[in-house]
């Protein structure tokens, strides 16, 4: 018995972090969507009850520290799951890149899973028990656009944004998440509108969507990585209408509306970046605007 799901990639149009809580994570406000970049993700059931991960990707672990594990190990506990699996995870998402390639493998695996082991959860359900895997998780059990809050995990579902591309751009220093927020001066930061980008995906208005885009964790990366900043103003110098950092970094996208400009921009960056994509936002509706 078999089954497979994708695990897109999400990007984050608004990152807002409000306090310090004292579990250690931080109060967030975040507006993500989902994109077209996808790593596949196929189970085999295993009558012996076994684990076992294999990816063709020498970037991420293959044990119980890989978040797909971690996934499978949790609902097979939780409920009492004889059978085991075998998760094969064809790696497309750049890894610690803060695309959440990780968290939508977990996601995904829990999606999957669901089908192949009988447990019949419902999407909300399954979003519950992934905000026990990571902060991002619950956001890629619906792979759809939401407004995230509490610490990632309380998420609640907004309209598709309008359609244009997306250029994604790598850079080669991978982020750690959990420095990134340790470093994070609370007192100085500009927040951004999150109700002013919520306003704008309900209106469908591309141009407001390009003047909201903000992440405050950039004022953490952007310094310690010259990179993201380069990256940012090649892809303004090539037409891009808005550029971010998406989550902890150091991915840099850029926003256009016509694909012969993500063309342009890719192009530009070619050379001094390797890992670049044009990619669409998923489940898009026509612009008002
Ligand atoms: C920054 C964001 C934005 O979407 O994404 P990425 O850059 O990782 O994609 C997320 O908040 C990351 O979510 P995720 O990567 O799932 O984080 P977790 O595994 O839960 O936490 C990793 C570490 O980040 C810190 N952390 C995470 C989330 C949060 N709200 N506050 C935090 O302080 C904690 O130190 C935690 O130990
Ligand atoms: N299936 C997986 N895919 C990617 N990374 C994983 C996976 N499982 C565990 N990890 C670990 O999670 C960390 C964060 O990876 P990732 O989810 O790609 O980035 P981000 O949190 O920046 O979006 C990496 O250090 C990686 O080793």
């Amino acid at each position: 018995m078999y089954t497979s799901e994708k695990a897109p990639a999400k990007i984050n149009l608004t990152l807002d972090v409000l306090y310090k809580r004292p579990d250690q994570y931080h109060e967030v406000e975040m507006v993500m969507t989902t994109v077209d970049l996808a790593d596949r993700i196929e189970l085999f059931l295993l009558e012996s009850g076994q684990i076992k991960v294999e990816s063709d990707s020498r970037f991420i672990p293959n044990d119980e520290r890989n978040l797909a594990y971690r996934a499978a190990k949790l609902l097979k506990e939780r409920f009492g799951i004889k059978h085991g699996v075998l998760i094969k995870i064809d790696k497309q998402i750049p890894v610690a890149a803060g695309l959440a390639g990780g968290s939508s493998d977990a996601a995904a695996t829990l999606r999957g899973l669901n089908r192949l082991w009988h447990i019949n959860l419902t999407i909300d359900e399954l979003a519950v028990i992934g905000s026990e895997i990571g902060s991002d998780v619950s956001f890629c059990v619906y792979n759809s656009t939401a407004i995230a809050k509490g610490r990632g995990e309380k998420i609640t579902e907004l309209p598709p944004p309008p359609q244009c591309w997306v250029v994604l751009a790598k850079p080669s220093q991978g982020v750690s998440t959990q420095s990134v927020y340790q470093s994070l001066k609370l007192d100085k930061l500009d927040h951004p509108d999150t109700d002013g980008m919520i306003h704008a995906i309900e209106t469908a208005n591309y141009k407001e969507i390009c003047a909201k885009l903000k992440n405050v964790l950039e004022t953490v990366t952007l310094p310690k990585n010259p990179e993201v900043k380069q990256i940012k103003s090649q892809m303004l110098k090539s037409g891009a209408d808005a550029v971010l950092m998406s989550g902890s970094g150091p991915t840099v996208y850029g926003l256009v509306k016509h694909e012969s400009r993500a063309v342009r921009i890719y192009n530009s960056l070619r050379g001094f970046c390797e890992d670049v994509h044009i990619v669409r936002m998923l489940g898009t509706q026509q612009t008002l605007d």
